[in-house]
């Protein structure tokens, strides 16, 4: 990187810098520096939000990069500014347009795609289908899922004792089916029948529009169910039916949006779950994965260090502050949790290491899932963003991850089955591996 700059690239850097001391002259209590765009091209050669993290090691800052483009971009690295542009004053950037555009075509107008007033409305309709209380009664249905899962990689490998799989093609699947009856109380059976009609991620390449036709019969059953007082469940789908505040065309652009975000990873559990694979009536398993240490750990360490959406951009809408400095309208702000998670400013020289016991404290002897990682601020964890615009499916996400991961290692053990440096994470919006997951699974 110290090759780029040479002397002409260090004259020019300066007269940017020059510039905008004087266009911004309250800017100038920031630490900043002066990036070049053609890091975007840089970027591509490592995981999206690799290179921010490493400007960010190298630049001394207070919360607030300044990065000269074409355009005057703002990269936020520590809580107090992260806090002023998600929870303080969020309505005040909004996401490209381009963006939105992009999203739009396949989401219509959901949560993800709208901005303002109207995301104000539809989050605080939407949101009490999230609750912890609803989710907590999606458990079991996930655990049938988790289980099933397993069986569907027993099947992979022939129903011997060990065997290589490709594990990103199935999670993709079970997800889906989770999401499926969760969102309308419809069972796509994906992992069963990968060749079903109902394949959402094979129908989203092929044809948007013949998918919002199939929501849109969905969501009139739906409704019909209703009306005949036949439904009775607590879907997704159902709660917002039932609210009576969104039209045909948003609940479908809804169910949409859940599908679409759905795909984004033993003893102790032996103990905990003594008859696994089933569910004694009565059994509280939302509870149980809960306060499972280690689980916990192995799952918030993996989100932590592999953020499914490593970077999100805004632009501030009207003129605003962040961490006190004055921001005009226009200006873009660039987050990335990929940057944030890994951060040694916020987790310490570790930061980049996979230490599922940093989510574990021990009390009276006893290990207790903590929810900070041991960091400081909770915004050192931003794979999920915070506040108004943040994932309204965490618990969600978080409970059928938990699922997956216990049902998993009730049943197998496993190695890389891949060589180390081919198991990387890739992708440009959203993070994936790179070159798929194949792991040696063993029946234990
Ligand atoms: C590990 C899994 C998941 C991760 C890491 C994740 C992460 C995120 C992130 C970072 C955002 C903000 C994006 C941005 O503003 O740039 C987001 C938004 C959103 N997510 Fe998730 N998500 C996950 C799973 C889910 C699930 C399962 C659902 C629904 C069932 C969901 C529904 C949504 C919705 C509706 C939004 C838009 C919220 C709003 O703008 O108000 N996500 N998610």
């Amino acid at each position: 990187m110290d090759s780029k700059f040479t002397l002409p690239r260090v004259t020019l850097i300066a007269l940017i810098e020059i510039l905008l001391v004087k266009k911004y002259p309250e800017a100038s209590p920031f630490h900043y520096t002066m990036i070049s765009r053609t890091w975007r091209r840089l970027r591509n050669k490592s995981p999206p939000g690799q290179l921010l993290l490493e400007v960010a090691e190298r630049t001394p800052n207070d919360g607030i990069i300044l990065v000269q483009g074409h355009s005057t971009n703002l990269v936020i690295t520590k809580p107090g500014p992260l806090a002023d542009v998600l929870v303080h004053h969020p309505y005040d950037f909004a996401k490209f347009d381009s963006v939105r555009e992009f999203l739009q075509q396949s989401l219509g107008h959901g949560l993800v795609v709208v901005e303002g007033d109207q995301h104000k409305f539809m989050r605080k309709n939407t949101q009490p289908a999230f609750k912890f209380s609803q989710i907590k009664e999606l458990y079991p249905m996930m655990w049938k899922k988790a289980v099933a899962f397993t069986d569907t990689l027993k099947g992979e490998i022939d129903g011997a004792e060990s065997g290589r799989v490709e594990m990103s093609r199935w999670y993709g699947k079970v997800t889906l089916d989770i999401v499926g009856l969760a969102a309308f109380g419809r069972d796509f059976h994906a992992i069963k029948n990968p060749n079903d009609a109902l394949d959402m991620a094979r129908m989203f390449q092929e044809t948007i529009a013949s998918i919002r036709a199939i929501y849109g019969q969905i969501v009139r059953d739906k409704r019909e169910a209703i009306a005949k007082k036949e439904d009775d469940h607590f879907d997704t789908l159902s709660l917002l039916i039932k609210s009576g505040n969104f039209s045909q065309t948003e609940l479908v652009d809804q169910m949409l949006t859940f599908l679409a975000a759905g795909p984004p990873s033993a003893p102790n559990l032996r103990r905990a779950l003594p008859d696994y694979p089933s569910l004694p009536a009565g059994t509280d398993l939302a509870s149980v994965l809960e306060h499972l240490p280690y689980l916990n750990g192995i799952l918030h360490e993996s989100l932590r260090l592999y953020p499914t959406v490593p970077i999100t951009v805004r632009v501030a809408v009207r003129d605003t502050t962040i961490g006190g400095h004055a921001v005009p309208k226009g200006t873009e702000i660039i987050m990335s949790p990929w940057l944030v998670n890994r951060y040694t400013a916020l987790w310490g020289p570790d930061a980049t290491e996979f230490r599922p016991e940093r989510w574990a404290t021990t009390i009276k002897g006893e290990e207790k899932v903590n929810n900070t990682g041991g960091a400081a601020s909770n915004y050192a964890q931003m794979t999920f963003l915070h506040g108004p615009r943040s994932c309204i499916g965490q618990g969600f996400a978080r409970a059928e991850l938990r699922c997956l991961i216990a049902a998993f290692v009730m049943e197998f053990g496993w190695e890389l089955g891949m060589k180390p440096e081919e198991a990387v994470p890739g992708g440009v919006i959203t993070n994936k591996p790179r070159n798929g997951l194949f792991l040696n699974l063993k029946r234990v």
